[in-house]
C-alpha cells in the first residue's frame, strides 16, 4: 500500500529544553503553503511538548489506501478535499496534539470553521523563494507536478495568503532551522500572540513577521 512521504530531514529535533509554560491543552494546527515546513516543524513542536504529532496527509493516505498524488489523479481534487475534511474532523475531535494540515485544508470553508472552533491555528508564513527551494525536486505534491512550480506557488500565495491570515497566529519562517521555527511557534502559542493577549477570535495576530501584512483581496 502506498504511504505518504515522510519529512526527509534526517536530523532529530535538537532543542530538548522544556516547552514554554502556558501552552493551553488545545490542539495546535499548522497551516500554510506547501513547503512552509508544517510537517517538519510540527514534529519538532510535538517532541518538545511531549504531545502526539499527526500529519493530516498521512491520515488521508491511510484512510484512502492511496498516496495523495493517486487520489488526485484517480478521483480529483474535490474528492481529496472531502476526504481531508472528514479526516480533519476526526482528528480535531481527539485529545490535544500537534496537527500538520495539508496546505489546502484551511482554504475549505468547513474545514477552516472546524479548525477555528476546536484548535489554535498557526500560519507558517514563508516567502516564495523559501517555498520554491523547499519543494524543489519532490514529486509527492500533485499541484506542483504540472506547469512551473514557482508560478503555481506564486498564484497560490496570492489566492491563499489572505485566507491563511485568518489563522489565530502567524509565524514567519525564513532560512532559520526547523528547531528555531518550532521554538518560535511554541512561544507564540504560549503568549497567545505578540502582546500575550490570548488567541484572537476574529482574525489573527502576526508574530515575528517583519513584513507587510496587508492583503486586501480574497479569492475563493
Ligand atoms: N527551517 C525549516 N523549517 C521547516 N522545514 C525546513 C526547514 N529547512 C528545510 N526544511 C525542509 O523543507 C521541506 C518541506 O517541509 P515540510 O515540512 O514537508 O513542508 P509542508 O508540510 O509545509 O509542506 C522538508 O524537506 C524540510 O526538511
Ligand atoms: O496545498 C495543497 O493544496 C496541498 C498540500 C499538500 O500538503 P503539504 O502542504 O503538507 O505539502 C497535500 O495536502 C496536497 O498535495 C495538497
Ligand atoms: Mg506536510
Amino acid at each position: 500500500m502506498a504511504t505518504a512521504r515522510q519529512c526527509r530531514d534526517p536530523s532529530a529535533p535538537t532543542q530538548r529544553a522544556p516547552a514554554p509554560a502556558g501552552i493551553p491543552p488545545r490542539t495546535v494546527v499548522l497551516v500554510g503553503l506547501m513547503g512552509a515546513g508544517k510537517s517538519c516543524v510540527g514534529r519538532r513542536m510535538a517532541a518538545r511538548l511531549g504531545w502526539p504529532f499527526v500529519d493530516a496527509d498521512d491520515e488521508i493516505v491511510k484512510a484512502a489506501g492511496l498516496c495523495v498524488a493517486d487520489i488526485f489523479s484517480l478521483y480529483g481534487e474535490t474528492a481529496f478535499r472531502d476526504c481531508e475534511r472528514k479526516v480533519m474532523a476526526r482528528l480535531l475531535d481527539g485529545p490535544p496534539h500537534v496537527l500538520a494540515a495539508g496546505g489546502g485544508a484551511f482554504m475549505d470553508d468547513r474545514t477552516r470553521a472546524l479548525i477555528r472552533a476546536r484548535a489554535t491555528s498557526v500560519w507558517l508564513r514563508a516567502d516564495l523563494e523559501i517555498l520554491v527551494a523547499r519543494t524543489a525536486g519532490r514529486t509527492h505534491r500533485p499541484l506542483l507536478n504540472t506547469g512551473d512550480p514557482r508560478e503555481t506557488l506564486r498564484a497560490l500565495m496570492e489566492r491563499r495568503y489572505p485566507v491563511y491570515a485568518l489563522a489565530d497566529l502567524t509565524v514567519t519562517t525564513g532560512p532559520d532551522s526547523a528547531d528555531h521555527t518550532a521554538n518560535q511557534v511554541l512561544a507564540a502559542v504560549a503568549s497567545g500572540g505578540p502582546d500575550g493577549a490570548g488567541p484572537p477570535t476574529d482574525g489573527g495576530q502576526a508574530m515575528d513577521t517583519g513584513r507587510d501584512d496587508s492583503q486586501d483581496t480574497q479569492t475563493p
